[in-house]
């Protein structure tokens, strides 16, 4: 079954609570929360704190996508936050197992995530201890952009990899999913969905999450 994970970054920034619990109550697996810092991404979202005050709302799954540099310094309060999915960029830190365990210490689950241009070998390393693996199909920074479709071969990669450990490993894909392509990253092996503008953008939430479920034929 694939799990849909809505992305809140281009929903109604002034409604953000009422827009979290829409999608929750429109049958949403996972919340997906995208943290930017303005370094690592040349653009800003939101950051902790919000996080904290959207925690109360509703008990979805918080799947927080850390896009920020050196993200050791932040852990501790994305944790404290609410998060039930931390996942972090490969490329921003060189503190991964720390990082890793420090998440599994507070028992939450950890994920790491690759850039289009980062390869799928670099996570073998980690795959042992992570819960989630990440696969950007944009450039990360802004909703709204096409989906690369050399991601898929990566989807496949990273499949091929989880199976190997042996381990329930969640393969998420982020970035342009939308009914016509998500059908695609399933069967490239991918079992969660972010979907940002296919959700938010126009219509009723009900109907794109049911649209994209059905599209995604499993
Ligand atoms: O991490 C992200 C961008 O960096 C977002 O999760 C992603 O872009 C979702 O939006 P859309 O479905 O509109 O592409
Ligand atoms: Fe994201």
């Amino acid at each position: 079954m694939m799990k849909i994970a809505p992305s809140v970054l281009t929903a109604d920034f002034a409604r953000l609570g009422d827009e979290v619990v829409a999608a929750a109550k429109a049958g949403a697996d996972y919340m997906h929360l995208d943290v930017m810092d303005g370094v690592f991404v040349p653009n800003m979202s939101f950051g902790q704190d919000i996080i904290k005050c959207l925690r109360p709302l509703t008990d979805i799954t918080f799947d927080v996508h850390l896009m920020i540099v050196e993200p050791e310094r932040y852990i501790d309060e994305y944790l404290k936050a609410g998060a039930d999915i931390l996942t972090f960029h490969y490329e921003s830190t060189e503190r991964h197992d720390e990082i890793i365990d420090r998440i599994h210490a507070a028992g939450v689950r950890a994920g790491m995530v690759i850039k289009p241009k980062t390869p799928v070998s670099v996570l073998e390393r980690f795959a042992e201890k992570l819960d989630l693996i990440l696969i950007m199909s944009v450039e990360p920074g802004f909703g709204g952009q096409s989906f690369m479709p050399e991601s898929l071969e990566k989807l496949r990669q990273a499949r091929a990899l989880i199976e190997k450990t042996g381990r329930e490993i969640d393969l998420e894909i982020d970035g342009g999913i939308k009914s016509h392509n998500i059908g695609l990253v399933a069967e490239a092996g991918a079992n969660v969905a972010v979907v940002g503008s296919a959700v938010y953008n126009g219509g009723d939430y009900v109907e794109n999450i049911r649209a994209l479920r059905a599209a995604a034929g499993k």
